[in-house]
């Protein structure tokens, strides 16, 4: 786990925004927003929190009642961006899919 918790250099982090378009680099974070109705939503953060406790590793998550927003940074790296975000997008985008949340902007 250590190996994941080390800050990415810029060049890094370009490259591992290539492997999960759909993500945006707000920052010192990665965010992606989808479309799905508050319920589903629900739902959806009861699959993510699953996973997120397996891995340990959590995002802030945004619910609203037709979208919801997931926000990805690693505190005990200074909250600077580390590969186990990229990792827990990567699982969110597969979960989002189970879940048929509509990527949105
Ligand atoms: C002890 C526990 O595993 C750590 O505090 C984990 C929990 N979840 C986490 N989530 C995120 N996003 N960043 C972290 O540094 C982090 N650390």
């Amino acid at each position: 786990m250590a190996e994941t918790l080390a800050p990415l250099s810029e060049a890094e982090i370009e490259a591992a925004l290539q492997e999960v378009p759909g993500w945006r680099r707000e920052g010192d974070e990665i965010t992606r927003s989808y479309g799905i109705r508050y319920h589903g939503g629900v739902a959806m953060i009861v699959h993510v929190a699953d996973v997120e406790r397996l891995i340990g590793h959590h995002a802030d998550i945004d619910l609203r009642w037709d979208t919801i927003r997931f926000g990805i940074t690693t505190h005990d790296a200074g909250h600077r961006l580390t590969a186990a975000d990229f990792d827990l997008a990567r699982r969110i985008d597969a979960i989002a899919t189970v879940h048929e949340a509509q990527p949105c902007g």
